[in-house]
């Protein structure tokens, strides 16, 4: 299955960069852009399209009534635990989070989905999915997933708001790739993604993509991963 950019509903102005970091677009690799439609920028073409290999960002990969039927399965769970803002230490700030490893039969459906497309088959996966719910004012700071627990992909459903994610070279702060992850929106992050670049998603202040401003509101993603080999 082709990447479906396509269904990005709104257009974004074209590359107008405010950041002290210069901004190359995605345009002309034909794979991380359609139309005006752009998700993915970075520190350089080269890079974008060397790690643009490495990184989907699938636009409209759940309908709305999948995420209702998301959220009807993880709400419950959540509700009952306070969102973590004291501790300074954490690499997510103002969040809950809990594991599931049985679905309903809907969700179950959009999961299996979620590995054919990001894992090849067969590939031994961890058990429990993770659900992370970040409140308006939460944010993920740069970490990279622990190697010991989980392997070469990182795949993850994005419910309720759109958000960027910004990936930083763990050696080299100079090269970095903004993602824009829409509301609806599957992400896939591979091997030198996930492994040699921290990943972290911006706070509401911070929260801007190609220049525009991306608003952040509650935010909860569901998270598929592999094994380590
Ligand atoms: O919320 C996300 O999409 C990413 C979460 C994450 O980076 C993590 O749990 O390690
Ligand atoms: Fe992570
Ligand atoms: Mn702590």
């Amino acid at each position: 299955m082709k990447l479906l950019l396509s269904v990005l509903k709104r257009t974004y102005t074209p590359a107008v960069c405010t950041s002290r970091r210069r901004c190359v677009s995605s345009g002309g690799s034909g794979l991380l852009r359609r139309r005006d439609e752009t998700l993915v920028v970075g520190s350089s073409r080269e890079l974008v399209q060397r790690l643009g290999s490495q990184v989907e960002v699938r636009t409209g990969f759940i309908t709305e009534e999948e995420e209702g039927a998301l959220m009807r399965e993880v709400e419950p769970g959540l509700k009952k635990k306070r969102y973590e803002f004291d501790h300074w230490d954490d690499a997510i700030h103002g969040y809950r989070e809990t594991e599931r490893e049985r679905w309903g039969e809907a969700c179950e459906e959009i999961l299996s989905r979620v590995r054919s497309v990001a894992f090849p088959e067969g590939s031994p996966l961890l058990g429990p999915v993770h659900v992370l719910d970040l409140d308006k004012t939460g944010y993920i700071k740069p970490h990279i997933d622990s190697v010991k627990f989980c392997g070469s992909t990182i795949a993850g459903l994005c419910l309720l708001s759109d958000s960027i994610m910004r990936l930083v070279k763990e050696d080299a702060t100079n090269e970095w790739l903004d993602l824009l992850l829409p509301r609806y929106s599957l992400y896939i992050l591979r091997d030198q993604a996930r492994y040699n670049f921290t990943h972290e998603i911006l706070k509401d202040e911070e929260s801007v993509f190609n220049g525009q401003k991306v608003p952040r509101l509650r935010r909860i993603s569901i998270i598929c991963r592999n094994l380590s080999g």
